[in-house]
């Protein structure tokens, strides 16, 4: 993969659409303005143009927006294509940008890993953005616009700066080696900074958990074959999405159900009913539901038989929910009662999910780790940072910061030591 490229997308959904834009981004992008349009409109001016083939035929009368390097998305120069769109005209105009020598489809993700090749963005901004775009509900958006603007890949550059001082101080230490005093006043200067550094990165660890949110919260639906969970899913999803008949042990697969509850994600699962049975595979797809529900957030035990309880679940939450209230008697049972047939108790059981997931999540929405990664790298700068606390050495102590600067730097993508070098040249190197 050449950076030197120029390369092309659509970079709206594809398929029939009112408008559909097409990006180009490097050194050509300019003369596939000309090509397409005549000439390429001035700077960052949306220009009404008409699109020909090579040919001369026109294809689409749309906009042409011109971003000059270096400001645009790639910090490449950038022309936009804002067409009608019809699957005819992308089609014409993506086979005129192919066939121009220099230019070829991006790959995926590539305007954004250009952009973070350009310091447009970093790592973490870039996984935000990608966030962003996934982003199925109102919490889902706040978190990745706070990941956007900064968020933990800026935290992490603040600490890293501050252990890269820390780092400064020790090696200037071992410069100083010969006069005592001055070393030792410079390592507990270093040591005493690393304290609160790792004080502030444990806070930050310790935080609720901002991958739940990004994820969405589990919540399990389990209960014994025909308690109605598949026509519970159905009637909550508002579509045929899982299969429900009177034969018990229909479910066998474990389906999944996106829920915007007031906001928060949660994914609700659909699992086959718990009995005992002979039948190996459906054992085994109770024995994966049953896996499920122990990691699960939230259990709902869906049962139109007050008698069969749940099993012990590894301490995961667990609802009790009646189905099939349009069969029960006035005063059946407590707890939900609900009807997937009739509605009935279905908003309440929402209404109280509502109330959970936000309980639940809404810590997360401000939490700065968002992902798996971010976390193992802060760990690991943790595990660095006490190590070097703890010892003595002035050279093991640096060795350590060095390591959890760099574990650091993995969070925004910025692994490089030479700062630290400059840093330590530049403000270090007394009368040397
Ligand atoms: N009367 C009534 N029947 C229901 C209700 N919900 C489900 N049923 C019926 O109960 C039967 C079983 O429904 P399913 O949704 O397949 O039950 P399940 O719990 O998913 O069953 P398995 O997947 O086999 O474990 C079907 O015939 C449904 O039509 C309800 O609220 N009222
Ligand atoms: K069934
Ligand atoms: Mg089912």
């Amino acid at each position: 993969m050449m950076t030197d490229d120029t390369i092309f997308a659509l970079s709206t959904a594809p398929g029939r659409a009112g408008v559909a834009v097409v990006r180009v981004s490097g050194r050509l992008a300019s003369e596939a303005a000309v090509q397409l349009a005549g000439q390429c409109p001035p700077p960052r001016v949306a220009t009404l143009r008409t699109l020909r083939e090579f040919s001369g035929e026109v294809l689409d009368r749309g906009l042409v927006i011109y971003f000059p390097r270096p400001n645009s998305f790639t910090g490449q120069d950038v022309v936009e294509f804002h067409l009608h769109g019809g699957r005819a005209i992308l089609k014409g105009v993506i086979g005129v940008l192919a066939s121009m020598s220099g230019l070829r489809p991006a790959e995926a993700g590539e305007f954004v890993r250009r952009a973070v090749e350009a310091g447009k963005m970093d790592l973490s901004e870039a996984e935000a953005l990608a966030d962003l775009l996934d982003s199925e509900t109102g919490a889902q958006r706040r978190q990745a616009l706070q990941g956007l603007g900064g968020g933990i890949g800026r935290k992490a550059d603040h600490w890293r700066a501050m252990l890269i001082d820390a780092l400064a101080l020790v090696e200037a230490a071992i410069d100083f080696s010969e006069e005592e005093d001055i070393g030792t006043g410079l390592i507990d200067r270093a040591a005493s900074d690393s304290r609160a550094l790792l004080r502030e990165m444990n806070l930050v660890l310790a935080a609720p958990d901002g991958e739940r949110l990004r994820d969405g919260a589990t919540i399990i639906v389990a209960g014994p074959p025909n308690a109605g969970k598949s026509t519970f899913i159905n009637a909550v999803a508002g579509r045929d999405v899982a299969l429900a008949t009177p034969h018990a042990g229909t479910t066998r697969d474990m389906i999944e159900v996106m829920l915007d509850l007031g906001g928060y994600p949660a994914v609700l699962v659909d699992t086959a009913g718990f009995r005992e049975t002979s039948d190996p595979v459906e054992r085994e797809a109770i024995r994966r539901a049953r896996l499920r529900a122990e990691k699960a957030d939230l259990v709902l035990w869906l049962s139109d038989d007050a008698a069969i309880g749940p099993p012990d679940l590894g301490g995961t939450t667990v609802w009790q929910v009646h189905t099939k209230a349009d069969l029960l008697g006035p005063d059946a049972a407590a707890g939900f009662v609900i009807s997937a047939v009739s509605g009935h108790g279905i908003p309440d059981l929402l209404g109280a999910m509502e109330a959970w997931a936000k309980k639940l999540l809404v810590g997360a929405e401000s939490a700065l780790i968002t992902r798996a990664r971010h976390r193992d790298a802060l760990r690991d700068a943790t595990g660095y940072l006490e190590a070097a606390i703890d010892l003595v050495e002035p050279e093991l102590m640096a060795e350590n910061l060095r390591l959890a600067a760099r574990a650091l730097g993995r969070i925004s993508g910025r692994v490089d030591v030479e700062d630290v070098l400059d840093k330590i040249f530049g403000q270090f190197c007394i009368g040397k």
